[in-house]
């Protein structure tokens, strides 16, 4: 395996979303993840499990860990694993014998990741949630869409991923910088409401100067501002323009050919004829007309291009950031590294593909105990 996490064991106890993802860029990263399935596999997508690019990279065990033997087997891998991630509710772990007292106990130098959206304690700890409520009560959701209509849901990148999954993989790399020195573990409370605020730093920051108001699609990078917003072109499509500073907005007005005086673009009194006159240009020619003129411009100005039609751009494709491997159309392992390039996994594992390869390798003695 490549990649500069190669040699770090990674044991993931099965769960959706942001854990899954955790675990996905520790694989990309090189790590070696082993997934612990529950009888069944609990997927998000039953059947379609050979799909599940959170699980690419990944070796899968299948251990019921409601059979003290299966807990013993996970008990005795933790043992041997550098990291173990989880997300399930608070206390669920310490229920089933596998918290972070009984891992520590026989690993105390084990980085314990706890991913959850409220976070291991506080009064909402225990309810049940998902993506677009964690990041509604960070302020986040009211933010975003567009100015006299209701929040706009950001799919679900922004709490699960963003604030989530990042923070966790965050925090278990510098446990793990940290264990190398101290020899000691440490648990890591990754919550995806503390993530999210923390992304709104430069947002509270813009609040605080009082540059930002607290509504959604009146300031500078939420729409508001006519230079930073998306227009439709002829086609129904859409284009994204992000001409924030002076001399990129002045190329803007020069490639549109508008009659427009540049230094007019923080009047926010003259906002609504601006937006008139760039979304009246916009209208006149098609996405792909646009794309061409813009080729090769600091005009900050992009074609908003789907899912499928990104893999085929050409920047996307030179750069091989969206790749089809294995059959699988997937996005590539980010960031890139000098010395020790990354690879992209193997495919998503049916669940229990593994269970007898890695408790014989992991030197779990009962290997039978699924
Ligand atoms: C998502 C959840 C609300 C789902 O709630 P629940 O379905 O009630 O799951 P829980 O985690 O509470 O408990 C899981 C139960 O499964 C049992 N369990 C777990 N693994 C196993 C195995 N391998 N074998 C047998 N049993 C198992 C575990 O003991 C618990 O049982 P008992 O002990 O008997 O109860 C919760 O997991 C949660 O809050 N997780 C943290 C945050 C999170 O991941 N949110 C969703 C993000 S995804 C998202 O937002 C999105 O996709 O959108």
């Amino acid at each position: 395996m490549s990649g500069p996490l190669s040699g770090v064991k990674v044991l993931e106890l099965g769960g959706i979303g942001p854990g899954p993802f955790a675990g996905m860029m520790l694989a990309d990263l090189g790590a070696d993840v082993v997934r612990v399935d529950r009888p069944g596999g609990g997927a998000f997508f039953p059947g379609m499990e050979h799909l599940d690019l959170l699980n690419r990279g990944k070796r899968s065990v299948v251990l019921d860990l409601k059979r003290p033997e299966a807990v013993a087997a996970v008990l005795s891998m933790a043992a041997v694993a550098d990291v173990l991630i989880e997300g399930y509710r608070p206390g669920v772990a310490e229920r089933l014998g596998l918290g972070p007292e009984a891992c520590h106990a026989r690993n105390p130098r084990l980085v314990y990741g706890r991913m959850t959206g409220w976070g291991q304690d506080g009064p909402m700890a225990q309810q049940a949630g998902h993506d677009i409520g964690y990041i509604a009560l960070t302020g986040a959701l009211h933010a975003i869409g567009a100015a006299g209509g209701p929040p706009q849901i950001p799919v679900n990148l922004l709490g699960d991923f963003g604030g989530g999954g990042n923070y966790l993989v965050i925090g278990v790399l510098a446990a793990l910088r940290e264990a190398d020195r101290s020899g000691q573990g440490q648990v890591v409370d990754a919550a995806i409401v503390d993530g999210t605020a923390h992304l709104l730093a430069g947002t509270h920051m813009m609040l605080a100067t009082g540059t930002w108001a607290d509504e959604r699609g009146v300031n500078l990078l939420d729409g508001g501002a006519p230079f930073y917003a998306v227009y439709e072109t002829a086609d129904g499509r859409h284009m994204a323009v992000g001409a924030l500073e002076p001399k990129f907005y002045a190329e803007l007005l020069a490639v549109l050919e508008l009659d427009e005086d540049p230094a007019r673009q923080h009047d926010k009194a003259h906002w609504p004829a601006l937006r008139d006159k760039l979304a009246a240009a916009f209208a006149s020619r098609s996405q792909a007309e646009w794309s061409a003129v813009f080729a090769g411009s600091d005009a900050c100005v992009a074609p908003v291009v789907s899912l499928r039609e990104a893999a085929d751009h050409p920047h996307i494709k030179a750069r091989g950031s969206i790749v089809e491997h294995e059959g699988l159309l997937q996005p590539a392992p980010a960031p890139r590294f000098s010395r020790t390039p990354t690879a992209l996994g193997t495919p998503p594992p049916a669940p229990g593909r593994h269970t007898l390869e890695v408790l014989e390798e992991w030197g779990v003695a009962d290997a039978a105990a699924g």
